[in-house]
């Protein structure tokens, strides 16, 4: 379990992280969503103590990750997957980090094994790809076989051979009772990955939710209805409208129904005389859902949006609380 309190953190006179607070729960993957630069890499950093937080707190397992015994052991992560020395074999980065945190030597060919780089385990890891540049970050997580995993993108570079190995590997640490925190751009690979989902804007948390409540709140769902010809189309387009729907002619002849529930345009037609030849529902996408509700907090838009120059800065977060002395002196111990 990561529980993150009030957390907070500056740089200069930015605050890259304001204010968290979520709870990061074992036995499921957790997505960590968010636009550039929104902050996931260092909530990141801030949980595995690699930075100080200017304000509140995070632990994992309820201690801060400094005071954390036997850490390698009980926590696992993957950054930067290209931080690696790249002059020493896949096999050697591995056993120098088994050593350093006192992990058996056998466990190297174990995880090797487990990404699938047994057979390149003597290349130096300089001419590695990405993919499996990413393959041996993760096996590098995975060394201590630990309770709590963070993977910072851990399908970028990946193709989808690779990108569905992580999903199940993802899947099957969580279904083991692992706690697993995984940030990603890729929202159909959420989807299908994450049972749920922080999501930050700039720094500030903007839902902590199931996904499937993510879509729905956000993401609106629809019918799509197909009739033989253009006269029924116009007969049930006005019958729907007249009952309070909204009707959008689709480029293919389809109708895009919002406001009136399957049965209700089934029964409408019948009464209008117009055969069906398609009734579908469609529930709406984790991007939908997540353009909806990150809109306002995207630091970076593309000059072809005509929008852009519209959209108001978000006003500067109010200054954080500071932590309480006692918190002071914790995290002064924890250096
Ligand atoms: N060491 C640092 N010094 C100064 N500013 C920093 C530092 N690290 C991060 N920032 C700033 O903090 C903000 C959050 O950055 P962060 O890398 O955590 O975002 P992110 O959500 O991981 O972005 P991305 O999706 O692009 O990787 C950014 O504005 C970034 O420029």
């Amino acid at each position: 379990m990561i529980e993150a309190r009030g957390l907070s953190k500056r740089y200069g006179d930015k605050w890259a992280v304001y204010n968290l607070s979520f709870d990061v729960r074992p036995g499921a993957v957790t997505g960590f969503l968010g636009p550039n630069g929104a902050g996931k890499s260092t909530t990141m950093r801030l949980i595995l103590g690699l930075d100080e937080p200017t304000a509140g707190t995070v632990t994992v397992g309820g201690h801060p990750f400094r005071r954390l015994p036997n850490a390698p052991r009980q926590v696992g992560a993957l950054l930067d997957a290209k931080a690696v020395h790249g002059g020493r074999t896949a096999r050697a980065h591995l056993k120098c980090l088994a050593q350093l945190s006192g992990i058996p030597d056998r466990r190297v060919d174990e995880v090797l094994d487990v990404v699938g780089l047994l057979g390149v385990a003597f290349q130096r890891s300089k001419g590695f790809s990405l993919g499996m540049s990413q393959r041996l970050g993760i096996a590098a997580a995975l060394l201590g076989d630990p309770q709590v995993l963070l993977f910072d993108e851990p399908v970028n570079g990946l193709d989808p051979e690779g990108i569905r190995w992580v999903r199940e590997l993802m899947k099957r640490l969580a279904a083991e009772g692992r706690t697993v925190f995984v940030s990603s751009h890729l929202m159909s690979e959420m989807s299908l990955t994450a049972d749920h989902l922080i999501v930050i804007g700039r720094g500030q948390l903007i839902a902590d939710t199931s996904v499937k409540d993510f879509i729905e709140r956000s993401a609106s769902g629809y019918a799509l209805v197909r009739t033989p010809d253009e006269d029924q189309t116009a007969t049930l387009t006005t019958a729907l409208t007249e009952a309070g729907g909204s009707v959008e002619a689709l480029p293919d002849g389809a109708l895009k129904v919002t406001g009136v529930p399957l049965p209700g345009i089934s029964d409408l037609a019948h009464e209008a005389d117009v055969r069906l030849w398609e009734l579908s529902p469609h529930s709406g996408s984790l991007e939908e859902a997540y353009m909806a509700l990150t809109q306002p907090a995207v630091d970076f838009r593309s000059t072809t949006d005509r929008r852009a120059g519209l959209l108001q800065e978000l006003p500067p977060p109010p200054a954080p609380v500071l932590p309480q002395s006692s918190e002071v002196l914790e995290s002064e111990a924890a250096r």
